[in-house]
């Protein structure tokens, strides 16, 4: 049998897949970063990014229903309720809708899910499956993308700001927010994984897990570059300029 790689290395390897695969890579997020997106296409990401966003408590759930540990359930729930809401937290969902008006479309055409990409919605659909199906050693491990999530969103709040005028602090809280909920649950994962993953065939599988976790990400823009940036190939019943609008821009 081989021998486990030390924490150290493994950590090492878990960091290298980001830095190889991780999506702020894709040039959709060049394009948006930069400013270079028509309000069409910054719209565009907005509808179907929430897809993720409305599938990650989900997946958190289905999760949550195969652990046995209460600790581990206990420490898990709260990325629920980060999404969802609690006394006094109004929630993720609730700040990307906020963000959704703010670029002129209708909350409600947007958390209806009507005109996400085909493509958006296998790759968010795997997600939830996979952590549904796998070992939870994957399961965590999936989530590990997260550990460079905090560099993107800081990336995108600076380069948001800068170069369009929806962006506002309102508009972005969705991002400053994840900036302290995401190093929290990334430590824990993290530490998790590192506790768990304790022979070479275990490390392996994690470390899979966490490439197929940058495939969804990576899939997700290579789904919207290919619908919305030229020369723009839009699927059948995808949402199309002009469509789910709020009333007021739309006139
Ligand atoms: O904007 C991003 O690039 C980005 C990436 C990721 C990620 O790496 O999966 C998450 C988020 N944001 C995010 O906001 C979020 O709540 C989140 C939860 C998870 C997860 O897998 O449980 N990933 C991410």
């Amino acid at each position: 049998m081989n021998t486990p790689a030390t924490r150290d290395a493994f950590e090492a390897r878990l960091r290298r897949i980001g830095a190889e695969r991780y999506h702020d890579l894709h040039p959709f997020h060049g394009l948006l970063h930069g400013g270079q997106c028509s309000p069409d296409q910054v719209r565009a990401w907005v509808i179907n990014r929430y897809y993720y966003q409305s599938r990650i408590p989900m997946k958190d759930a289905a999760f949550l229903s195969r652990v046995e540990d209460p600790a581990l359930r206990r420490t898990w729930r709260s990325r629920i309720e980060d999404h969802d809401g609690s006394d006094g937290n109004e929630g993720g969902i609730a700040r990307w809708l906020r963000l959704a008006s703010a670029v002129g479309l209708d909350p409600d055409y947007v958390a209806s899910c009507a005109g996400v990409l085909p493509a958006t919605r296998f790759a968010v659909d795997a997600y939830v499956r996979f952590v549904r199906e796998r070992t939870l050693l994957e399961a965590v491990a999936s989530s590990l993308t997260e550990l460079f999530a905090p560099k993107i969103h800081a990336e995108r709040i600076e380069g948001l700001l800068r170069n369009y005028e929806f962006a506002d602090d309102s508009s972005l809280s969705y991002f400053r927010k994840r900036l302290t909920e995401a190093p929290k649950d990334v430590a824990f994962g993290l530490a998790w994984v590192l506790d768990h993953a304790d022979t070479a065939d275990r490390q392996d599988a994690a470390a899979d897990a966490l490439i197929f976790k940058t495939d969804v990400l990576w899939s997700q823009l290579d789904a919207l570059h290919s619908a919305y940036v030229a020369p723009a190939r839009i699927p059948p019943g995808a949402w199309r300029p002009g469509e789910g609008l709020a009333l007021a821009r739309a006139s």
